[in-house]
């Protein structure tokens, strides 16, 4: 048992591991956390299920692919997510995981978590598929392009959820593309980039003389898909009066352009996205219930690149081989440190961000192999708190922000700064030299010091080498 049964602090003991057993008995393979999201014991299931490794004081994150805050976010969560074991090779495949966390309390008390882990089927797993212009290989993914299919070919309306960048457009020209519709027009309108009166008469059309400017006739876009599909994105967006009005056009399948008084009859499948919680919207009052039962018939829910890691290194390499094509630099493989970077990188911009960053690694690197100095600089900028310990006057943060931190012997020689996400610093060419001349000219622990990427490094000399400064 003491093989295959680890256990940890005042919580072990026989009682535990008799407990533990029984409790896979029921529901699986079971791994306990601690209050801090350290392993404390682990299952004889689970530990036929993770490697040999894995076992008492280790954190959720040197497990499992991901940031530790987004770990214990599942946790809090309570919600099932998929994880996938960290790989430790270059070639080993991400092995994923369905998991679902219980919180465990005594008398009132934060014990930690229980931890269940269902292993998915290997073949079902790593099947991958094209659809429509988009790759995966995550099972839910394609059991999403299954629904896809299903609903395309009826008259019903899709809201499309997700975030940014995570392919709503794509699915819904698929719904289109794959609907007896598909001879007819597609048209898309983004609800948040116009204002409500101008979304109306792009939507609906206007009549001659409807307000200044509207000098000729417009059909709007319900007419031009005529026969089709219209695809409303950020619907969520939509003004409350504009709301009402397409409420009435889903139930009486009429429009009234701008300035028209007669209902024009239209032949509309409507397909709407959004990246909010639209019964979050309606319960917040911004969104009218029946307008979300109208449009929500086929919910669909797009996950998030993280929560679909075992696609990142795939998708990145897809991207790689597509800008290879365009001739010139030709990058083969991507170096083991910038795939486990690219691994944990949360990718708020989905997949969108993924291939814009493989554009920037291919148009900034030099070498076949990609490495983590290639990647933009927010891989490095955004992530850790930045240490100028060299001349802090001449960054733009203001003083008054400097804070103490407890942290490493190097922080401990000059104050450090946090600098938020999306804020630039300005580092001064003096301090790069100075900072070179501590490293004796290593870029890369120059870098460090300044806390500053290597990209970042390399391109302010590069400036300055341009403007006769260097
Ligand atoms: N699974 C995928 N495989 C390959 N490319 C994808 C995939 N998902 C999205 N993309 C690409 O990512 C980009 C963004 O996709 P898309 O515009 O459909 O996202 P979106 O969710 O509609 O974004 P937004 O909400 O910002 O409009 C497109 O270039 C699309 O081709």
């Amino acid at each position: 048992m003491k093989r295959v049964f680890r256990e940890r602090g005042e919580e072990g003991g026989q009682a535990l591991q008799h407990a533990l057993g029984a409790l896979e008995a029921l529901a699986g393979p079971t791994l306990l956390l601690d209050e801090r999201g350290r392993v404390s014991a682990v299952g004889p299931e689970a530990r036929g299920l993770l490697p040999r490794e894995v076992g008492a004081g280790q954190r959720l994150h040197e497990i499992f692919v991901g940031a530790a805050d987004e770990l214990h976010a599942l946790l809090r969560s309570q919600r099932e997510g998929m994880l996938s074991l960290r790989s430790r090779g270059e070639r080993e495949a991400l092995r994923p995981f369905r998991v679902r966390a219980t919180p465990r309390t005594a008398e009132g008390r934060a014990l930690g978590w229980t931890v269940h882990l269902s292993s998915c089927a290997a073949t079902e797993d790593r099947r991958e598929e094209r659809f429509h212009g988009m790759w995966t290989q995550d099972p839910r993914m394609r059991r999403l392009f299954r629904i896809v299919e299903k609903a395309a070919k009826t008259q019903a309306t899709v809201l499309l959820r997700g975030e940014s960048g995570t392919g709503k457009e794509r699915v819904a020209c698929a719904l289109h593309a794959l609907s007896p519709r598909a001879h007819g027009p597609f048209r898309a309108i983004n609800c948040a980039a116009l204002a409500p009166t101008l979304l109306e008469s792009e939507l609906f059309g206007h009549v001659r003389g409807a307000f200044t400017g509207a000098v000729r006739d417009s059909p709007g876009h319900f007419r031009l898909a005529q026969g089709g599909t219209l695809f409303l994105d950020e619907v969520a967006e939509m003004p409350p009066e504009l709301q009402a009005k397409m409420l009435r056009v889903l139930e009486t399948h009429t429009i009234i352009p701008v300035g028209g008084r007669e209902p024009v009859s239209v032949d509309v499948r409507i397909i709407s996205a959004t990246h909010r919680a639209l019964r979050r919207e309606v319960e917040q009052g911004r969104f009218r219930a029946d307008l979300m039962y109208r449009l929500r018939v086929v919910p669909i829910f797009l996950p998030a690149l993280r929560e679909r890691p075992g696609d990142i290194l795939p998708l990145a390499e897809q991207f790689l081989a597509e800008f290879n094509a365009q001739g010139g630099r030709q990058v083969k493989r991507i170096a083991p440190r910038a795939r486990r970077q690219m691994e944990e990188y949360p990718w708020p911009g989905n997949v969108r961000e993924l291939r814009n960053a493989m554009e920037y690694a291919h148009v900034m690197g030099e070498r076949e192999t990609l490495t983590e100095a290639d990647l933009p600089p927010e891989f490095n900028e955004q992530a850790r708190p930045v240490r100028l310990p060299l001349s802090p006057a001449s960054v733009t943060t203001p003083a008054s922000e400097v804070e103490a931190h407890s942290c490493s012997s190097r922080a401990s020689r000059a104050p450090p700064r946090e600098v938020a996400p999306g804020e630039t610093i300005e580092v001064s060419l003096d301090e790069i030299r100075r900072a070179l001349a501590l490293a004796r000219g290593r870029r890369a622990h120059a870098a460090e010091l300044l806390g500053i990427s290597r990209v970042t490094l390399w391109r302010r000399l590069k400036e300055a080498e341009e403007d006769g400064t260097a």
